[in-house]
């Protein structure tokens, strides 16, 4: 990564990630890689409040990177031996339902790096969301390392056999290191078309024609799913 500021579409991103930091150093690498980035776009971090795992690495290097950052935490999980010191502003609310509403609506975009049941949860629920109209903000996967290849394959499989939508199945936006996911999501937000966009750049990468993107018009993909009414139109960091 090159330490040259850019600005970027985002002014906020909401990332989901393991409380626990995986058995191999490329987990810890790729949340300290995906932090840097945001604070190289000076992008904000909304995340799940805690310093444990992944979750607290992120969180700690946005912080000392020096854009805000703001942790959204259950009461229940509140307690220092359970989620460890927070970082950066702390929003307390009642249970996890609220958590993940808040974390919504006050995001532009979400990005899932590793994790375990929360993460692959908070994931599905934001393309769910995105499914049914509730928002259209864009959802990024960190696939580091091939970790996520599996839920990918089975997005896949439930194409196939007729319980995922072929324009559902391009909600996600998948990337293996962090400057080319926010670039690709960055890209894919210039238009409410983002889901059309996001199967090209999709179709292009499995056929090595990255490069050929930028003749894509972004009109000629517009979806009448992403037309859809958003929720959560409102992203302050602070009420
Ligand atoms: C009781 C307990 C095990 C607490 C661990 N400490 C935690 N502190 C804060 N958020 C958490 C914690 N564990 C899970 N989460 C939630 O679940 C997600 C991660 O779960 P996981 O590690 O992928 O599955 C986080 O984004 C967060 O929203």
């Amino acid at each position: 990564m090159d330490g040259e500021i850019r600005s970027s579409r985002f002014k906020t991103i909401c990332v989901f990630c393991g409380s626990n930091s995986g058995n191999r150093a490329v987990f810890s690498d790729a949340a300290l890689d995906l932090g840097r980035e945001l604070v190289r776009r000076r992008i904000y971090l909304v995340y799940g409040g805690g310093s444990v795992g992944l979750m607290g690495l992120i969180s700690q290097t946005v912080h000392v990177g020096g854009c805000d950052v703001l942790g959204i935490i259950p009461a229940a999980l509140m307690p220092i031996e359970i989620s460890g010191e927070s970082i950066g502003e702390v929003k307390k609310v009642s249970d996890m339902h609220e958590r993940k509403a808040e974390m919504a609506r006050r995001s532009d975009a979400f990005i899932a790096l590793p994790g375990g049941y929360g993460t692959m949860e908070e994931l599905l629920e934001m393309i769910t969301w995105s499914q049914l109209g509730i928002h259209d903000k864009p959802v990024g996967l960190l696939n580091v390392d091939g970790y996520y290849n599996p839920l990918l394959a089975l997005f896949d499989k439930g194409v196939e056999e007729g319980f995922i939508k072929p324009s559902a199945r391009d909600i996600v936006i998948s990337a293996p290191n962090a400057k080319e996911l926010l670039d690709i999501m960055e890209e894919c937000s210039k238009t409410n078309a983002w889901i059309g966009i996001a199967a090209i750049y999709s179709t292009a990468r499995a056929s090595g024609h990255a490069n050929k993107l930028g003749t894509v018009k972004p009109w000629l993909f517009h979806s009448a799913e992403s037309t859809l009414v958003s929720d959560f139109s409102s992203h302050r960091m602070v009420d």
